[in-house]
């Protein structure tokens, strides 16, 4: 049988060395170069950065066939150096970073019953404990803060949310003050930031000298979070385990996993959990640039608060059970989701396959062009005004999620931790806009295509709400 020829998408001829890194340095971010080159080369183009051969996909139908209909063929993950040094020297301990195996379905599996809990379990009804917990924990730290001053709510929002996940993953809670404690949250954030970042080094292996310090911290802070995770949460679980009772939380049913299966050793263990936790970060992450939008856009704090003392009555904080009646306050946060773009992970063709009748060859790295999805105005009206009313049915005044609309990606690698950021990030949007108008006294600059602000950013105001009848 003749050999068939090969269609390879088209693209822009590579420079020696760099291929063509230098045409993603002409946009703010590499989605935004993106997105212009595929309106010279079509919605499918490859490109190869340093030497690595990558295919760009930027409609939703391409997109569609890489995440869904040959997900088993795109389960790979790039190989990049930053990857290895935050997960102990080989990032296939990472549950977000390594390539696709028989480990990693069992990784998800384990996760998936804490970490995407369904609407009518007990799970569900604990996600919602623990968030309202939290919350209040988090309300009174900020109501004793002097008034009318701006305060630096990064490190309180995003500790509110670490004693979240560790509250509800490992049944442990630190207080506010540990120094260790704020230390870690603060390493999380510092390696947040980092891998939301992109660096020519990821691509040019050879510039790796240059970035040894920074390679260094990376190594440094992931070994100190893994520290304090060891010695404040999980030796404490592994003394009190008992294997003739179910789990009474993930951390229980990690190690009950590592005593029935030979596949998992107790380096899986402590990366799976140190990956869930660190999903506090995202959340931490998402509200601040949630409360970033409601800072620029008055009226959309305006409307979160009509919604919230409507449905409490002010009588009581909000909680989960009142997320289906306030529909704007939950389009707030897929507003906030759509405007910051947050990168898809890349993927990588395990086998020789196809995309839109283009041959993509074994290796090739896949970038999703989830920018154009969320700004594109092919998919929205008016796509550069942050608009929750976008996602709410003028008919029904219900949520409308149009299918193209994937923040967590889709299929077989699609987040996991989806459920968790949503009621999270729901109560304490809604707690602290019912008992807060905020305001800042700086311009607040969002980078696109990042759900991540700085760990050092901007200060925001709270003036107390003058709620008659509250409590
Ligand atoms: C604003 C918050 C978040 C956003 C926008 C987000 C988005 C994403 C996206 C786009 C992916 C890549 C999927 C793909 O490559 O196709 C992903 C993967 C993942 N996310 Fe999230 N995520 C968030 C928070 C979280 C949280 C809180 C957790 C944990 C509790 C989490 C756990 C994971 C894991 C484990 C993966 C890797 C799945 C795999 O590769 O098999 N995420 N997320």
């Amino acid at each position: 049988e003749p050999k068939k020829k090969k269609n390879l998408p088209p693209g822009p001829k590579p420079w020696p060395v760099i291929g063509s890194l230098h045409l993603l340095g002409q946009h703010e971010t590499p989605f935004q170069a993106f997105t212009a080159l595929s309106k010279l080369y079509g919605d499918i183009f490859s490109i190869t950065l340093g030497a690595t051969p990558c295919v760009v996909v930027n409609n939703f139908d391409s997109i569609r066939e890489v995440l869904i209909t040959k997900g088993a063929e795109f389960g790979g993950r790039p190989d990049f150096m930053r990857f290895h040094k935050l997960f102990g020297g080989d990032r296939n301990n990472s549950l977000a970073l390594c390539d696709w195996s028989s480990l990693q379905k069992t990784r998800r599996s384990i996760a998936r019953n804490y970490c995407s809990p369904k609407f009518t379990s007990l799970q569900f009804d604990y996600v919602n404990q623990v968030g309202c917990q939290g919350t209040r924990v988090l309300l009174e730290e900020l109501r004793s803060l002097p008034e009318g001053k701006p305060v630096a709510l990064k490190p309180m929002v995003l500790a509110a949310c670490m004693n979240m996940f560790t509250q509800y993953m490992c049944s442990a809670k630190f207080d506010y003050r540990d120094a260790e404690f704020k230390r870690t949250v603060r390493y999380f954030d510092e390696i947040f930031w980092e891998i939301n970042q992109g660096y020519a080094v990821d691509f040019l292996p050879w510039l790796l000298p240059l970035y040894a310090n920074h390679m260094q911290k990376l190594s440094d802070w992931a070994s100190e979070i893994r520290k304090f995770i060891l010695a404040r949460i999980i030796e404490k679980h592994r003394a009190t385990l008992d294997p003739s009772l179910p789990p009474k939380d993930f951390t229980d049913a990690l190690l009950l996993h590592l005593d029935e299966d030979p596949n998992m050793n107790w380096q899986h263990i402590i990366f799976e959990l140190e990956d869930f936790l660190g999903g506090h970060s995202a959340v931490g992450n998402l509200v601040m640039v949630a409360l970033a939008e409601i800072v620029k856009n008055p009226q959309v704090g305006k409307k979160i608060q009509a919604e919230v003392d409507n449905v409490t009555n002010g009588e009581r904080l909000p909680n989960l059970s009142d997320r289906t009646s306030m529909p704007y306050t939950e389009a707030v946060l897929w507003e906030t989701l759509r405007s910051a773009s947050s990168p898809i992970v890349p993927h990588v063709a395990t086998a020789e396959t196809e995309i839109g009748g283009f041959t993509v060859e074994k290796g090739t790295m896949v970038f999703i062009n989830n920018y154009e999805l969320n700004v594109g105005n092919v998919y929205w009206d008016k796509p550069e005004l942050f608009s929750p009313e976008r996602f709410i049915s003028v008919e029904t005044g219900t949520l409308v999620k149009p299918a193209h609309f994937i923040p967590f990606s889709t299929g077989k690698r699609t987040c996991i931790g989806q459920r968790l950021v949503q009621c999270f990030s729901f109560i304490i949007i809604a707690t602290i806009m019912q008992y807060f108008d905020i305001s800042s006294n700086e311009e607040i600059n969002l980078k696109p295509c990042c759900m991540a602000v700085p760990p050092d950013c901007f200060e925001i105001v709270l003036h107390p709400r003058n709620r008659t009848g509250a409590n």
